[in-house]
């Protein structure tokens, strides 16, 4: 059977539970995803290779071959990847991958044209950018400490690197009419239990204030702050923490960044988004998988991040959400991973889109809760891949178990060479 008949078919039953499928693909059409540039190559970066790793506070384990070590093949791989992906697509960029520049600046004195390349990469590919200075791989980040380091200079040092970013991320953002998410994210934290928990949050709160006292244009970048339970090295305690950053975003109302890899195991991050958003202006969300810690594996579309990107469409808040990537495997082929990691943020949302929720919400209101799991329930059975697929084909990109094959090729002809 034809994918446009079996369509049909499920079209007709979403509209039995009152589900417009068209709407829904219309809808999601305008939801851009923003992949993270580092799942291309470990989070190295294109700086000197001496501050690669040094007080490196992300980790990608395996070796498979192929990595992008050099713009032209980051560029390259995303644009492989990209085309196996449908609908609108943003890219999400550190500052270490600056690319324009010899020697490159040191990261405090970075500015828009050392990220030129990336430009008219993005126009050329019609992408958004996403932004995020890079606080961690750098000599004056090795002890694990950059904006609450107790040393004022190297405290000073991550302050003028952010506000760069900034500076960087309205630039861009100006130039392709597109605003900046810039999200900081630091790796500040102890092995061990500290004696003082208040002292670097005071100077985080400090460094985060003096970076957003400079006058950087609101309408073209989006400051956004991450927080983090632990990593590997910072168990006991880490200064950037959940509330830290909650509290900070909800009194200087910037936006707060949910990493799905960033709270414990238990924890529903699809039942933060509500909450959050009655005290924050705007969410990031870096769509991740953490498996037993923030193992930052390829997004699944599993349930809990099935949750979230459903919770974002149907809360009627996407206008206030921004969805980023962000996962890092270097033991699978770098291009798949994109491919699968953002294509099923996409199905995510989409299934979000195609839930009955205005009737549920009804059911709800009328306290018919046994009606409201039954329609939910069976809701998960309706053709929602056959929408998908749809969806693929309209986009004139491979539907599902059809993309893999050109990543394989792309491995051989390509990948092989590196
Ligand atoms: C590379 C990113 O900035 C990084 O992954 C950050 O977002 C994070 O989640 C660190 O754990
Ligand atoms: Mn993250």
């Amino acid at each position: 059977m034809k994918n446009s008949s079996m369509y049909e078919f499920a079209r007709e039953q979403f509209s039995a539970v009152g589900v417009d499928t068209e709407a829904a693909l219309e809808a999601l059409n305008e939801i851009p995803v923003s992949m993270h540039c580092w799942q291309g190559d470990d989070v190295d970066g294109f700086e000197a290779p001496e501050k690669a790793g040094a007080g490196n506070g992300c980790v990608a384990t395996g070796n498979y071959l192929g990595k992008a070590s050099n713009p032209a093949e980051l560029m390259a791989d995303l644009e492989q990847a990209a085309s196996h992906i449908p609908g609108p697509l943003r890219l999400n960029l550190h500052a270490n991958y600056a690319t324009d520049g010899s020697p490159l600046p040191e990261r405090n004195e970075l500015t828009v044209e050392n990220f030129r390349s990336w430009i008219d990469w993005a126009k050329a590919n019609q992408f958004g950018i996403d932004f995020n200075p890079t606080s961690f791989s750098h000599p004056k980040a090795e002890d694990g400490f950059t904006l609450s380091h107790k040393d004022v200079g190297i405290r000073q040092f991550w302050i003028e690197h952010c506000i760069a970013s900034r500076k960087i991320g309205a630039a861009i953002g100006e130039e392709l009419n597109s605003p900046v998410v810039n999200n900081i994210w630091i790796p500040d934290g102890y092995k061990d239990t500290p004696a003082d928990r208040m002292a670097p949050r005071v100077r985080l709160m400090e460094s985060l204030d003096a970076i957003l006292a400079e006058d950087v244009s609101k309408k073209w970048n989006i400051d956004a702050v991450e927080s983090k339970l632990f990593g590997i090295g910072v168990e006991s305690y880490t200064v950037g923490s959940s509330e830290f950053y909650l509290g900070y975003a909800a009194t200087r109302q910037i936006a707060l960044c949910l990493d799905a890899g960033h709270f414990h195991p238990t924890e529903s991050v699809a039942d933060k988004i509500s909450a959050a958003l009655l005290y924050v202006p705007e969410l990031l969300l870096h769509v991740s998988r953490g498996v037993r810690w923030d193992s930052d594996h390829v997004v699944a579309l599993d349930d809990p991040t099935t949750a979230i990107l459903q919770e974002c469409v149907s809360s009627g808040q996407m206008d206030r959400i921004h969805v980023g990537l962000d996962f890092f495997d270097a033991s699978i082929n770098r291009i798949a991973a994109w491919v699968i990691g953002t294509r099923n943020a996409k199905k995510g949302l989409l299934k979000g889109l195609l839930q009955p929720t205005k009737q549920l919400r009804e059911l709800e209101q009328a306290g018919d809760y046994t009606s409201r799991l039954a329609m939910m329930e069976d809701a998960r059975s309706l053709p929602w891949g056959t929408v998908w697929n749809e969806y693929c084909e309209r986009q004139q990109t491979a539907g599902d178990n059809q993309w893999l094959g050109a990543v394989k090729r792309y491995e051989q002809e390509e990948l092989v060479k590196r």
